[in-house]
């Protein structure tokens, strides 16, 4: 009997132990998880989400608001009733943005050259806002520069490039019109564009990832410190959105985004229009309890990235009976 028993147990365990190795081999030779047609679950919508007229008699400016995700909430807010500023360096994008999206929405979007690196410029640019449009009562810091490069190849005016757009130019236009607008006595929504990786940091982009970084710290921080100026801060940060601005320069060989997609929980990358309506809802009144929030919006790719387990999505129903046997095996052990 116990023979017999003991002859059993031999046998599964030798089953067991080649169909581990035949696992194994599959795990780590895979080339990339699979999620197969998720993405249907999870369809992007277009339209805007808000009530039209949600941002009448509102005024947003919008850093980098000529291209990619900058473009689609200035059309968004445009569609719901505000009167937008653009501004960036290139003055014709900002031009053509501003006259298309004007044209579809009736409500005046204006251009406004700024670099945002260079502080001067940027009190210009307010000076000049409050000569078009008055003061803003939503102001989104979208402007931003990247490439992919290893650490080891950078030069200092590299790292001084990405940090002086991203953080400093986020401090410079945050600080010029947070002052005025105190002076002022008049409340606004600041909203900040970051990524997922400031979070968690990122090899390879390592100034984008520690100047995100900051401008997180700096919006947490004076959500504190304004809100008794009527001022909230928040911040979204967006998982992979293709634009042609950040997949030209983080993803030059298109291999990344697919690779990209197989990780995503909900099998796509985001759109431009879903982090437009998003933005749009918290920079609107119907956010007004919201600030100091840091709002993840990535179909699930963070935490998809940091679970330590998440490969095991490519074990499947026959291959987890062979490991639960492994695994109930140790009882006793
Ligand atoms: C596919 C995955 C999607 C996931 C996305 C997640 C996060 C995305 C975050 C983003 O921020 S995407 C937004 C990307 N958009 C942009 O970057 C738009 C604006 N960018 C630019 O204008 C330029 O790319 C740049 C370089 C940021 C700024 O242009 P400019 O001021 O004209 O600088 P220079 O060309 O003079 O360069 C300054 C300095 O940097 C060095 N450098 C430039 N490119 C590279 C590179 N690819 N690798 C290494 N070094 C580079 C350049 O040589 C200069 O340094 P020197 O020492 O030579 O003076
Ligand atoms: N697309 C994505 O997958 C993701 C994007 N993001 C973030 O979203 C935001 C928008 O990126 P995206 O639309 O994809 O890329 P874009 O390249 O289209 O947008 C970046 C914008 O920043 C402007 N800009 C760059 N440098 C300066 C400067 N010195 N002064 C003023 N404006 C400047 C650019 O205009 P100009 O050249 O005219 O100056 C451009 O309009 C960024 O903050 C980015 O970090 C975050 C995570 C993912």
């Amino acid at each position: 009997m116990a023979a017999r028993v003991l002859g059993r147990a031999g046998r599964l365990a030798a089953v067991v132990r080649s169909s581990a190795v035949r696992l194994q081999l599959r795990l780590h030779g895979s080339a990339g998880l699979r999620f197969g047609s998720q993405a249907s679950f999870f369809p992007p919508l277009g339209d805007a989400m808000l009530p039209s007229g949600s941002f009448n008699n509102h005024v947003a400016l919008i850093t980098g608001g000529g291209t990619g995700l900058g473009r689609a909430m200035t059309a968004t807010l445009s569609q719901l009733g505000a009167q937008c500023i653009i501004a960036s360096r290139k003055l014709d994008i900002l031009q053509r943005t501003a006259e298309e999206i004007s044209s579809q929405t009736g409500n005046k979007v204006h251009a406004v050259q700024c670099d945002v690196r260079d502080p001067q410029a940027v009190s210009q640019c307010v000076d000049q806002m409050e000569a078009l449009t008055g003061l803003p009562d939503v102001i989104i810091n979208n402007a931003a520069g990247n490439f992919v490069c290893p650490s080891e190849r950078l030069s200092p005016n590299a790292w001084k490039t990405i940090t002086d757009i991203v953080l400093n130019g986020t401090a410079f236009v945050t600080l010029e019109l947070g002052k005025r607008l105190i002076q002022n006595q008049k409340g606004a929504s600041f909203l900040a564009i970051t990524t997922i990786y400031a979070e968690s940091g990122s090899g390879f982009v390592v100034p984008s990832a520690s100047a995100k970084a900051g401008v997180e710290a700096l919006y947490k921080s004076l959500a504190a410190e304004w809100g008794r100026y009527g001022h909230r801060f928040n911040i979204i940060q967006p998982g992979p959105i293709r634009t042609k601005g950040a997949f030209s320069r983080l993803d030059p060989t298109g291999a990344f985004e697919k690779a990209t997609i197989d990780r995503i929980p909900t099998g796509r990358l985001g759109t431009p229009a879903e982090i437009a309506n998003l933005a749009a809802y918290v920079s609107s009144n119907y956010a007004s309890w919201m600030s100091g929030a840091v709002i993840r919006f990535d179909g699930g790719e963070y935490v998809s990235l940091a679970g330590e387990f998440n490969e095991l999505r490519s074990v499947t129903p026959d291959q987890w009976k062979i490991l639960e046997a492994m695994i109930r095996n140790t009882k006793g052990s």
